[in-house]
Formats: structure tokens, C-alpha cells, sequence
């Protein structure tokens, strides 16, 4: 399967640890970054993959074109270990369960780890087959300004509370057999997709600049 039309020449090897972050990126912003890069250090992962999506299942309102997402993102990040993806499309799956069955059928000696904010923790037992995220790959939850809390009394952290690591065993999460989840702190950046799209920048608007130029 021919399954990144962006990123040419990039490999997974047997054993590798791979971050997954998920996202509309509509648009992507400085706190995916943040978040990734921190991801990379306190998790010890050698690759994160974002995984750029059609549209998230859950949200009512249709994401920016796909394209231009996956433009705006190529725009923020130029990092050796950070993979732009638009695997989703490609596979034809849209729902975070399939996509994870998909990976590990494709990739199956790598050691995934499911990336998130602390507000996806928070409300990921709507999820569909959410159980079946949780049993099968190993999950590292982001802190997010004001959602440190919600995160923590979440249906997901009270069901799964035997599986949870310490903050300071962070490095040990993709090596761990899930069920197994670890929330960590960061400096915490107060940006989201929401508030730069009410102030007016979009991903189709980054790349109308772009042409421009
Ligand atoms: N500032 C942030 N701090 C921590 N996690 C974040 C932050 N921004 C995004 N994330 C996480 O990154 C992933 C992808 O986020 P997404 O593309 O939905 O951006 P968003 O800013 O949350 O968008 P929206 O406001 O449209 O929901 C999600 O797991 C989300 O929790
Ligand atoms: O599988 C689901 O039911 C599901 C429901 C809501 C969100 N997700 C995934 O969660 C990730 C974050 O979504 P978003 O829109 O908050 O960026 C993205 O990969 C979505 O596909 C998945």
C-alpha cells in the first residue's frame, strides 16, 4: 500500500518505538509541536508520526481540506523524527481503532505508542471500541492548560487506574505491555485549532499566503 503521498524515503524498523498523534490539525499550531517534541524526549521515542485525519468522527463541523492541513503542517514542522502522514485517507479508516488495527497490521514489530492531550483523556470512553485502544497499544497523554484535572477523573483513568505509569516512568511506556498509559507534565502552551480559527487563521488561509508569495 502506497501510504504517504508526503513523506518519501522514511522507514519504521523492527523495534523502533513510534509516537501516534492524531489530530484535524485545522490548523496546526506551535502546541502540536510543543507536545511532539516533548513526546520524542520524556516517552524516549525515536519517530512520531502525525497523523493527520479526515475528520474526526465525533466533531459535527468538517475539518479544512486535507491537503491544504497537511500543507500547513509541513509549513510548522521540519524535524528529522516527526513524520507528516495522511495514512488515514490512504487506508480509508476513520475511526482511531481501525487506524491503530491497520498500523500494527502493516508495522507489526514496531512498538506504537497512541499520543494524546490531557482533554482526549478525557473524554476518549466515547470513542468507538475505546477499550480496545486502550488494550492494545500503550497510550501517552499530554497535559493541556485546564485539563490536567478532567484528565485525571476521567472514566478512561478511573477504569484503567491499575495500568497507569508515573510521570517518572514515562521513558518505560513503549516498552510496556498494554494496557498502559502515563500522563505527563509540561510547560503547557495555551494554543488550540478553536481559537486560531475564530481569529482568523485556517489552514486554506496559510496556504492562499503561500501561493501568493
Ligand atoms: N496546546 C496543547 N496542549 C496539549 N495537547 C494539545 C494541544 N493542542 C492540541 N493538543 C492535542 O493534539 C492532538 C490533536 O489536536 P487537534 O488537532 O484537535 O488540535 P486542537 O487545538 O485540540 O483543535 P480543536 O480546538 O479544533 O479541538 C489532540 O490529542 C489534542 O489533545
Ligand atoms: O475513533 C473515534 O471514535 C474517535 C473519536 C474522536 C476523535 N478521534 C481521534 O482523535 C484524534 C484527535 O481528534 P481531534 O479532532 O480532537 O484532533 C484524531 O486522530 C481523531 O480521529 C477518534
Amino acid at each position: 500500500m502506497r501510504w504517504n503521498a508526503y513523506e518519501t524515503g522514511f522507514r519504521l524498523t523492527p523495534g523502533m518505538r513510534v509516537g501516534l498523534l492524531g489530530g484535524s490539525f485545522d490548523p496546526p499550531h506551535a502546541g502540536h509541536l510543543r507536545i511532539t517534541l516533548e513526546a520524542l524526549r520524556r516517552f524516549r521515542l525515536d519517530r512520531v508520526i502525525w497523523l493527520v485525519s479526515p475528520g474526526n468522527p465525533l466533531k459535527a463541523r468538517g475539518p479544512a481540506p486535507l491537503d491544504d492541513r497537511m500543507l500547513a503542517a509541513r509549513a510548522l514542522v521540519d524535524h528529522p523524527r516527526i513524520i507528516l502522514s495522511d495514512f488515514e485517507r490512504l487506508a480509508g479508516t476513520r475511526y482511531t481503532a481501525d487506524t491503530l488495527a491497520e498500523l500494527r497490521r502493516s508495522f507489526p514489530a514496531v512498538n506504537f505508542v497512541w499520543l494524546m492531550g490531557a482533554d482526549n483523556l478525557a473524554q476518549i470512553h466515547r470513542w468507538d471500541h475505546w477499550r480496545t485502544i486502550m488494550d492494545s497499544m500503550p497510550v501517552g497523554v499530554l497535559a493541556r492548560p485546564g485539563l490536567r484535572m478532567a484528565a485525571r477523573a476521567s472514566v478512561a483513568a478511573g477504569v484503567y487506574r491499575k495500568a497507569r505509569l508515573p510521570g517518572t516512568a514515562a521513558g518505560l511506556l513503549a516498552r510496556s505491555p498494554a494496557p498502559a498509559w502515563c500522563l505527563v507534565n509540561l510547560p503547557m502552551v495555551n494554543l488550540s485549532s478553536t481559537e486560531l480559527r475564530a481569529a482568523g487563521h485556517s489552514a486554506g488561509a496559510h496556504v492562499a499566503k503561500a501561493r501568493k508569495k
